[in-house]
């Protein structure tokens, strides 16, 4: 298996494309169901859950084809993606495929609105939570479905198709809004979902929707309005920029010091966890194509923060976060209220020096003076890019191992750091990648 080899040290200078937004493209690729045109998706990032979810919708009947690079093309840019589900072929999704991919459950919306009919595997808990799928359930049985659970799958039907409906999400779920909205598109008269998630992604997925002829008001706030249509159409669609790789590296020099310019990206889509780093004396500034991040060689200051959902501090960068916390000026408080078992990276931190107690869903950091480099587990994605935080201040060698959890989000990490003067190299290992 693949490892990540980091001397920590130097500080980061120079220019980072951000590429297209994962937690965007996961849904579009899925909403080709709907369709028996083609969908084509621009700036898709190169990752393994991408190639996994296409691989997975294959299996429903979807062909794809990529793009190849153009002459003079950045090789980091993203990939062009042709997505054609002229027929559904097989409306069942197994075990061993939503079990790898979570969002893999998504397709049940899509799935029912067009095919009326899909059995999908249960997706299970992961690393950092049990994840539930009951608001899913609950929201396709408002809008008709008959769903019963057989043997590890959700097994439903809507004969006669889906019939618009009003549901109140009483969580926030940023996967039951993406799933329910798009099987509204193709439900009979209008669905009202309230309590909606408000993520820049389910914007993005309704906005690729709307041009391909849905009609949805409101993505974005906390009620989305949705009236039915008999059929979409293709278009082309661009994915958008990926808020927590932008967050990612805006961290990384927050906690090497530097100067870099995050490009193909926007402050809009991060404004809470760009206000944070502010506060820690990080230097933020917006430019015409993205962000500059610098940071002197002053100290990192402590600032406390709780996640929630968008608008507000992502879970997704705050692993990410805690890392730049344990080399802060004095204690902070981490709290997580999104996932019950996200404090994975806490003891693989302490490996490298950090001080962390945990409290429930708290996290107090208390800042220390050096890290010092030694082997660490990834344990998931965010968790995993977090020690390449760490390990790039850490003093000697960091190796973090189980890699496969980075290449799931984060594309080319190795390179993208490495241009900006960082010591990281990717070693591989038998049969992986
Ligand atoms: C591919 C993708 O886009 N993944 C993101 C998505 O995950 P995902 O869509 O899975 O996360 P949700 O927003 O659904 O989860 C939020 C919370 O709701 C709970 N829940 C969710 C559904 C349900 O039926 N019942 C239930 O209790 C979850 O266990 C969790 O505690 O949003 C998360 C929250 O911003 C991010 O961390 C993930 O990176
Ligand atoms: C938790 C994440 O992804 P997923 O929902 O696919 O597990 C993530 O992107 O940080």
């Amino acid at each position: 298996m693949d490892k990540i080899r980091i001397v920590g040290g130097n500080t980061l200078n120079g220019v980072i494309p951000i590429s297209g937004a994962k937690n965007a493209a996961l849904p579009l690729i899925i909403a080709s169901l709907l369709t028996d045109e083609t969908l084509t998706l621009e700036n898709v990032p190169r990752l393994r859950d991408v190639a996994m979810l296409t691989r997975i919708l294959s299996n429903h009947g979807v062909d794809y084809s990529l793009n190849g690079k153009r002459p003079g093309e950045d090789h980091l840019t993203g990939q062009t993606i042709h997505l054609t589900a002229r027929e559904i072929v097989d409306t069942r999704a197994p075990y061993e495929m939503v079990s790898q991919m979570r969002a893999s459950f998504w397709v049940i919306g899509p799935l029912l609105a067009r095919a009326h009919q899909a059995r999908v595997s249960l997706p299970g808990g992961c690393a950092i939570g049990t994840r539930p799928v009951d608001l899913f359930i609950s929201g396709l049985e408002a809008l008709g479905a008959q769903i019963e659970i057989e043997a590890g799958y959700v097994v439903t039907r809507a004969p006669g198709g889906l019939v618009g409906a009003r549901y109140r999400f009483p969580k926030v779920s940023v996967g039951a809004t993406h799933t329910l909205m798009m099987a509204a598109t193709l439900a009979r008269g209008e669905t009202v979902l309230e309590g909606a998630a408000r993520e820049p992604e389910v914007v993005d997925l309704a906005k690729c929707l709307v041009a391909m002829g849905a009609k949805i008001e409101g993505a974005g706030t906390s009620t989305i309005r949705i009236q039915g249509v008999d059929r979409l159409s293709g278009t082309t669609h661009r994915v958008l920029p990926d808020r927590i790789e932008t967050g990612t590296y805006a961290m990384a020099v927050a906690m090497t010091g530097g100067d870099v310019t995050l490009t193909h990206t926007s402050a809009d889509l991060l404004r809470s966890a760009l206000e944070v780093l502010a506060a820690t004396g990080t230097e933020i500034t917006e430019t015409s194509d993205g962000i500059r991040v610098r940071r002197g060689p002053g100290p990192i200051l402590p600032v406390d923060v709780t996640t929630e959902p968008f608008p507000a501090f992502p879970t997704d960068l705050q692993a990410q976060f805690m890392a730049l916390m344990t080399r802060a000026s004095g204690t902070s408080s981490i709290t997580e209220t999104i996932f019950e078992n996200r404090f994975m990276h806490v003891a693989e931190l302490a490996r490298l020096g950090a001080r962390i107690a945990i409290d429930g869903r708290t996290a107090r950091v208390e800042g220390v003076e050096r890290l010092a480099g030694a082997p660490v587990m990834a344990t998931d994605l965010r968790a995993s890019v977090s020690l390449v935080i760490a390990g790039l201040v850490a003093e000697g060698e960091t190796m973090v191992s189980r890699v496969y959890h980075l290449d799931r989000g984060f594309e080319r990490l190795e390179e993208k750091l490495s241009r900006c003067g960082a010591i990281i190299e990717r070693i591989s290992g038998e049969g992986m990648r």
